[in-house]
């Protein structure tokens, strides 16, 4: 690779590897699942890396965790029960913890070595651990939501890598099942969905187990993170049978009381406009995931 520039490189993006100029390799560890690397880039602060591909940088992830647990939770009416699967990194903690509605947060994350990176590397992403509503199991999210009694959750937020290596049983129709069963009437998920500019084969698959096993609403939503494939990160959000789910016009707003913005900055890039805007799709898009 070029001196001093690391490069994305991946089957799952053919042809294209987005690059970040490397100041200093801060950590590198090979974990039970996968490889482990932080580096400084120039201009996107440290940035964590899993078998090669970008999990987060500290200018951009704001983006990423405000939107995936936003979105969710200012859809419904006081969620209590909140359930993470993956998220190791502890960003969407911190960004759950700001809803006061908020009684318990589980979070189950396959490997420890992507936590105990992000305490010692992303002090401001891994803060969310620090929450006293926080519980964490590690272990396959797969098997944790095997044990969960019906109906517990409120929300559960699926931040995943990709389908390749350990969270590929993430995007499958089983765990789909299981996550439906843990949530109450009208609970909702929402999950890591890929590139519309990208994996539209892999979001027609998700779309299509999605309509077949939640029974409320079903919908796609997209957003901007520049370090990213092809610059745009999606998601599937999802309703069970139950009081109706509207996802694109937020009842709940985020807390703006201070105790959270004090320790946890403001909010930088969630907001009511963007929340639904989130939801236009471009017509290739919105042609296959609206017709399914
Ligand atoms: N909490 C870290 C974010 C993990 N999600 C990423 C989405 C884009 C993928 N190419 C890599 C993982």
């Amino acid at each position: 690779i070029l001196p001093g520039w690391f490069s994305e490189i991946s089957p799952l993006w053919p042809g294209e590897a987005h690059s970040l100029k490397v100041e200093k390799i801060l950590f590198q560890g090979k974990s039970d699942y996968q490889n482990v690397m932080v580096f400084q880039s120039s201009t996107y602060g440290k940035v964590l890396i899993l078998d090669g591909v970008i999990q987060l940088t500290e200018r951009d992830e704001c983006a990423y965790q405000e939107m995936i647990t936003h979105l969710p939770l200012c859809s419904i009416p006081n969620p209590k029960k909140v359930l993470v699967i993956g998220g190791g990194d502890g960003g969407v903690l911190r960004e759950v913890s700001r809803h006061s509605s908020v009684e318990q947060i589980d979070i189950c994350e396959i490997d420890k070595m992507v936590i105990d990176v992000s305490k010692l590397f992303f002090p401001n992403v891994a803060i969310g651990y620090e929450d006293p509503r926080v519980k964490l199991h590690v272990g396959d999210g797969v098997a944790f939501l095997k044990n969960v009694p019906k109906g517990t959750y409120d929300a559960v937020i699926v931040d995943s890598s990709d389908p390749i290596g350990p969270a590929q049983e993430l995007f499958e129709k089983p765990f789909f099942e299981s996550v439906a069963r843990a949530l109450r009437p009208g609970g909702v998920v929402c999950t890591q969905a890929e590139s519309i500019w990208l994996h539209m084969h892999i979001i027609e698959d998700i779309v299509s187990n999605c309509r077949q096993i939640f029974k409320g609403s079903v919908n796609y939503a997209w957003t901007t993170v520049p370090t990213y494939p092809s610059g745009v990160i999606g998601f599937m959000l999802c309703s069970t049978e139950g009081p109706a789910v509207d996802f694109k016009n937020p009842i709940n707003p985020v807390d703006a009381d201070d105790s959270h913005t004090k320790t946890r900055g403001p909010l930088k890039f969630y907001n009511s406009e963007i929340h639904s805007a989130s939801f236009c799709l471009p017509s290739f898009a919105k042609r296959v995931i609206e017709s399914k």
